[in-house]
């Protein structure tokens, strides 16, 4: 790829205009929040924000009438149909199509409507199922998906290209980013539809506060993840505003892996819940593994600040104090 690579269109502008429009899609989610946050600690005073229902992404004359009017400089793409496996495995249709009608809809009429540089989010369900361990970035399209999440990932492979197809043939700054398994303040608690580190901080609560003696966790338990705390994920996705502008997406992760046994009982730690773990073994347990190389966006100079046992701590009291059911 590297007569394609226009990284010369790197502008490394983006923290010296504090003023510049920069419309974060998805505001509201457990992503776009973090990026909000970061953003306004960094004194960005003019971010473009509005909520599912103000503005339905999915509708293409909608979202082209808003950038024609409010004309951002900068977009970051954190809007998008999102869930755990059971979500992903249920609703394949909703994954796909939801997906790709935002993610072009965002696109397409960012770069119509004058805006500098966007930054796509995707996630590391995109490589094969098998990929090597840990994954980089050049695994993508070397092999078949995870079957619970195919219809995601190809809506997110399907952005990256879309991202790439647009630097090439417009030489317009658009880059893509892939997170590793995210958590944090405003995640998604939904009991099945979320992810498992939100899903059994819920489960772990309810069943201290009920006095319950066991706690049901899905799958074997013997799968990988690597989970890497939002607020690090927003500190990334500012750095790569600033510093990165190139054809390939970037991985970032945490690059610490955990079993989803150990997970639990790291959970079960940090809610203080004394009884017992049940397996479910009819539930699926998805990829095996997917540690993801980060090793390019260390070696431009990022790297996770936050580990799981303080971010498992730091979630919790948010969920305490925020949460309504
Ligand atoms: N959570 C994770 O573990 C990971 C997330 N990512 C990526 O990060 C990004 C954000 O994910 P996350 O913050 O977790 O997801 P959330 O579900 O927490 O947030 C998604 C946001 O998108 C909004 N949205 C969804 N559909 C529409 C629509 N049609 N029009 C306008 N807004 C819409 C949602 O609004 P509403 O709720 O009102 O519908 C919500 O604010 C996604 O691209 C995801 O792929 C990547 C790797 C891991
Ligand atoms: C971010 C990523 O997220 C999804 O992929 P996933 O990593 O498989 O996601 P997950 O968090 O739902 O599960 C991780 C593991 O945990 C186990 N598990 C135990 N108990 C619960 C539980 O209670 N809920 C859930 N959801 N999982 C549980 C579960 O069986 C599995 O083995 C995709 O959406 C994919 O598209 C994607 O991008």
């Amino acid at each position: 790829m590297g007569s394609q690579d226009n990284s010369a269109l790197a502008s490394n502008a983006f923290l010296t205009d504090k003023s510049a429009k920069v419309f974060v899609a998805g505001h509201r989610g457990l992503v776009g929040a973090a990026i909000v946050r970061k953003l306004t600690q960094l004194g960005f005073t003019n971010l473009i924000l509005r909520s599912h229902a103000e503005l339905d992404l999915t509708r293409q004359s909608d979202v082209e009438a808003f950038f024609a009017s409010e004309k951002p400089e900068y977009v970051i793409v954190a809007a998008a149909k999102v869930g755990g496996i059971h979500a992903n495995n249920t609703y394949p249709a909703d994954f796909i199509g939801i997906n790709l009608q935002i993610q072009t809809n965002v696109i397409d009429s960012a770069y119509r409507n004058g805006t500098k540089k966007l930054l796509f989010l995707g996630s590391s369900c995109i490589y094969p199922k098998f990929a090597p361990q840990p994954i980089p970035e050049d695994a993508l399209l070397t092999g078949p998906l995870e079957p619970t999440n195919e219809w995601y990932a190809i809506a997110k492979i399907a952005g990256i290209k879309m991202c790439q197809a647009y630097r090439i043939q417009y030489k317009w700054d658009a880059i893509s980013g892939m997170p590793t398994n995210l958590y944090g303040p405003h995640d998604n608690f939904h009991p099945e539809n979320s992810h498992v580190l939100p899903a059994l901080m819920r489960r772990f609560h309810e069943a201290k506060i009920n006095g319950a003696k066991e706690v049901v966790v899905w799958g074997t338990g013997s799968p990988l993840r690597e989970f890497l705390h939002v607020d690090d994920l927003a500190d990334a996705v500012v750095f790569m505003m600033e510093k990165y502008s190139g054809l390939e997406h970037l991985n970032v992760g945490s690059g610490k892996e955990v079993t989803i046994k150990e997970l639990a009982e790291l959970m079960k730690e940090a809610v203080g819940f004394e009884g017992d773990l049940v397996w479910d073994t009819t539930k699926p347990d998805g990829t095996p593994r997917k540690l993801m190389d980060s090793s390019k966006l260390a070696s431009i100079g990022w790297t996770p600040k936050i580990s799981l046992r303080d971010g498992l701590v730091d979630t919790y009291k948010w969920y305490l104090e925020n949460y309504k059911q």
